[in-house]
């Protein structure tokens, strides 16, 4: 056998590299080979190190990504792992994203010191995101709160509100499950009144376009239903995002070979909201997707789309 058959390109930051040791761990699994086998490279990314301003401000989400891009292209690494809800939704040329491991829980949890959910936390509580669809749909439900910026990565986010800076902050179920941290006292929070960000919860694998040998090894890992479900909701967003500066929201979900995809734009106010809902075959996942965006782009209001009409 060859000494490192596979090597993995991740972030450093904990929930990458909890992400990048369950696809080594799967991999492993799934072809019974020795733990050797396969070796996890660490790469920093622009993304990492900016911690002041929120990332629309600072370029989007290829600043997470283009290491990455960039060390598979030069055959640093043969993989590279990524959450999906952080993929941008063109790849770079020669770099391709077969598919992804079984989805996790897609829904987003609300963490307070007291417990609770929205609508306990007190008038002008504040709330701490960076994430412009949370804002605007905590903005929607409570116009009362205090929402302001807080970046960094889970376990910092976490740690400020245990330190009183914010009374709450909203984390994604997925990625506390996937640290180790389901434990955590937290609300969670029901997808009809919250609904997540495209990719949320499903952890993507990127390769080399050319690269058969590495695609044949990870493809007994990825998993059918989530790919189908990612198909639908990164063509919604490929058609409505041209940045990430609009709250945006969608979620497909999988029943026998039936696809039900629901999407959202909203104000970054939260005051004003659009929804749209398509469903089909599963064969179909792509065009429901893009019919979703092109219903929104429809009949949602001039302003609701100037964000999407600036880029
Ligand atoms: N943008 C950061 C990010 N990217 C993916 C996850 C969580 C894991 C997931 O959604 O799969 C998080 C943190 C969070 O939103 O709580």
């Amino acid at each position: 056998m060859n000494k490192s058959i596979l090597r993995i390109g991740t972030r450093g930051s904990p929930l990458a590299l909890a992400q990048a040791r369950e696809t080594r761990d799967r991999l492993l699994a799934a072809h019974g080979w020795q733990h050797d086998a396969i070796e996890i490279v660490v790469i920093r990314t622009t993304g990492d190190m900016i911690q002041d301003r929120a990332l629309s401000e600072a370029g989007g989400k290829g600043l997470f990504t283009k290491e990455l891009d960039i060390a598979l292209a030069d055959h640093a690494i043969d993989l590279a792992v990524h959450s999906a809800k952080d993929l941008p939704t063109v790849m770079p040329d020669g770099i391709a994203v077969p598919g992804y491991l079984p989805r996790e829980d897609v829904r987003d949890v609300l963490i307070t010191r007291a417990g609770g959910d929205l609508h306990s936390l007190p008038q002008g509580a504040v709330v701490g995101s960076a994430s412009l669809r949370r804002q605007a749909q905590v903005r929607k439900v409570r116009p009362d709160l205090q929402v302001r910026l807080l970046r960094g990565n889970v376990q910092t986010r976490l740690a400020k509100v245990q330190a009183g800076d914010f009374d709450a902050t909203l984390l994604a179920l997925a990625g506390l499950k996937r640290l180790g941290l389901g434990h955590l006292a937290m609300t969670i929070l029901d997808k009809d009144q919250f609904l997540p960000a495209v990719g949320q919860g499903a952890v993507a694998i990127a390769v080399r376009r050319e690269d058969d040998a590495t695609q044949q090894a990870i493809s007994l890992v990825l998993d059918p239903a989530t790919g189908s479900a990612l198909a639908c909701e990164r063509a919604f967003l490929t058609l409505l995002d041209g940045s990430c500066r609009t709250p945006i929201a969608g979620h497909a979900v999988l029943h026998d070979r039936h696809l039900d995809f629901r999407g959202l734009v909203l104000t970054p106010d939260g005051a004003e909201s659009v929804e749209t809902f398509a469903s089909g075959p599963v064969g179909d996942a792509t065009r429901l997707g893009e019919e979703a965006a092109r219903d929104l782009l429809s009949r949602a209001p001039q302003h609701v789309l100037a964000a999407f009409r600036a880029v």
